[in-house]
């Protein structure tokens, strides 16, 4: 059984410590062990961090920037390494992870170019012999906390801006899925980012958290998983007044309004319901048509859920691979059995299968009061309810503490600007099923998170702004 090293400076195989087992969700086979890492460990690499900063921070960004790209090139020429780890832990289809590395290093790239764009002010003064300055710096020693769903883009979405302005990171990945992160972070070293720079720990989250929330040379947390451990480790961070940015959970909406081009519609809803087996935040978790339409595009969606091919992400042509593990699989089969009883019919799927597969499913009928419409399915579940008028569609879109992602589709111009204006989330596809990119902001309102992620409005994450007043 292969041991992977965490990287605390250096390869560190934490030979004294007990290991955790990585597992294959479709075929629940050992893939590899990993060190449990805890508190020292957290610390050791706070250390490491700790002492890299001075030496990259005084960098120039195009140096940095040179570094960042070598690291861009190394991820392409181990692009199917990486993709099939990713299947392997994570289990998205090996095309769906091959897209997810082209994503992730998409990160790299625009960041390594928006490190030389980090620009300072000067602001005339008040008196002639005074001169004002705006200075930007980076914020120094970055924590970064990845959930287990996106594997490699979640770990560059933070790390390759917070090294673009000079900071170094310390990362903890989900222990479902620390592979692709560690295969990552030995990339850095061969790309000759200096030891300390890129650290990665793997073990107990809240051991390894709670000592990086408490360290004040730890300036910044930056953490994507669900709301509620978000809102633990903000309550943590304020201890420390620490900055943090909170990538949470959602419970998209996707609107198909009577003026839509249904094709296109059932094409966009399935793109965002079923990336990853329904499993990312922005996924659709709820689907509303208006009624006049809903019987056809119903008839043609289904259609379409019914040609995903479910299996081992590995195998030729798998659309839908295995759920993350048991507990996911019971809170799916838990949503769909809430919706049957509270009158929702199934259109198809709705059945789980062997190896953590579960099918592509389509419920109707659907009413607020089921918990599908609730809580995050985080599955591949597509319940539909009808509205009448575009105000109820908007009214019923924003009723929730969430606002990641929403989904919009309808042919009309001025309709399109004027709901999606009207969606209280940081995201919005408007005829478009799969928004996200690097060049673009990533964040949501109310209780999905704090900050963006992506654009150059996530490099501003990572900045101190010191304003320099000169007496002449
Ligand atoms: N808004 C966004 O961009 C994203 C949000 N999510 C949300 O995260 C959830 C699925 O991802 P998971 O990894 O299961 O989320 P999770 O919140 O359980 O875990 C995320 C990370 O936090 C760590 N963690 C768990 N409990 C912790 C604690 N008490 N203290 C410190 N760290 C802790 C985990 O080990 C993992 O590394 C879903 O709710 C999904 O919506 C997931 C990905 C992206
Ligand atoms: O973790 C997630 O769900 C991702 O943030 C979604 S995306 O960035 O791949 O769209």
């Amino acid at each position: 059984m292969e041991k992977y090293e965490m990287i605390i400076g250096k390869a560190d195989f934490g030979e004294k410590l007990e290991t955790i087992s990585v597992v294959n969700p479709f075929t629940q086979e050992k893939l590899a062990e990993v060190p449990n890492g805890g508190e020292k460990e957290a610390v050791r690499a706070v250390d490491e961090a700790h002492k890299a900063f001075p030496e990259w921070a005084a960098l120039s960004a195009y140096e940095r920037s040179e570094l960042i790209m070598k690291w861009h090139e190394l991820i392409v020429r181990d692009t199917d390494d990486l993709a099939k780890t990713m299947t392997l832990e994570q289990g998205k289809p090996t095309q769906e992870a091959a897209g997810e590395i082209g994503y992730a290093n998409g990160f790299n790239k625009w960041y390594a170019e928006e490190a030389k764009r980090v620009y300072g002010e000067s602001i005339p003064a008040t008196q002639q012999n005074k001169r004002m300055y705006v200075h930007k710096q980076p914020v120094g020693v970055v924590a970064a906390i990845t959930p287990w769903n996106f594997p490699a883009a979640m770990i560059t979405r933070k790390v390759a801006p917070a090294l673009a302005v000079g900071c170094t990171v310390v990362i903890k990945p989900s222990r479902l899925t620390p592979l692709t992160a560690i295969k990552l972070g030995r990339l850095a070293l061969e790309a000759g980012i200096p030891e300390g720079v890129v650290n990665i720990v793997t073990g107990d989250s809240k051991a390894i958290s709670d000592a990086w929330l408490s360290d004040e040379r730890v300036k910044k947390i930056t953490f994507t998983g669900s709301t509620e451990v978000g809102r633990g480790l903000m309550k943590k961070a304020s201890d420390t007044v620490k900055k943090i940015s909170l990538e949470l959970g959602g419970l998209a909406p996707a609107i198909v309004m009577e003026d839509s081009d249904l094709e296109k519609a059932a094409e966009g809803v399935i793109a965002t319901k079923f990336r990853n087996a329904g499993q990312t935040c922005v996924c659709a978790n709820r689907v509303y048509v208006q009624e006049s339409v809903v019987e056809e595009f119903t008839k043609i969606f289904t259609e379409k859920v019914k040609a995903l091919k479910t299996g081992d992400g590995l195998a030729e042509g798998t659309k839908i691979g295995p759920l993350i593990d048991e507990n996911a699989i019971e809170k799916v089969e838990r949503h769909v059995q809430d919706a049957l009883d509270k009158g929702a019919k199934v259109a198809t799927g709705g059945k789980k299968l062997e190896g953590l597969l579960y099918e592509p499913t389509v419920l109707t009928n659907v009413t607020e009061d089921m918990l599908c419409m609730n809580e995050e399915t985080f599955g591949p579940v597509a319940p539909i309810s009808t509205f009448k008028t575009e105000e109820e569609a908007i009214q019923r879109a924003n009723d929730t503490i969430y606002g990641l992602a929403a989904y919009l589709f309808t042919e009309n111009l001025s309709r399109g600007i004027r709901m999606s204006e009207q969606l209280e989330y940081g995201i919005v596809g408007l005829n478009d099923g799969n928004p996200s990119a690097p060049q673009a902001p990533f964040g949501g309102f109310k209780q999905s998170g704090l900050g963006r992620e992506g654009g150059h409005q996530g490099i501003d994450e990572f900045i101190e702004v010191k304003y320099i007043s000169v007496g002449m």
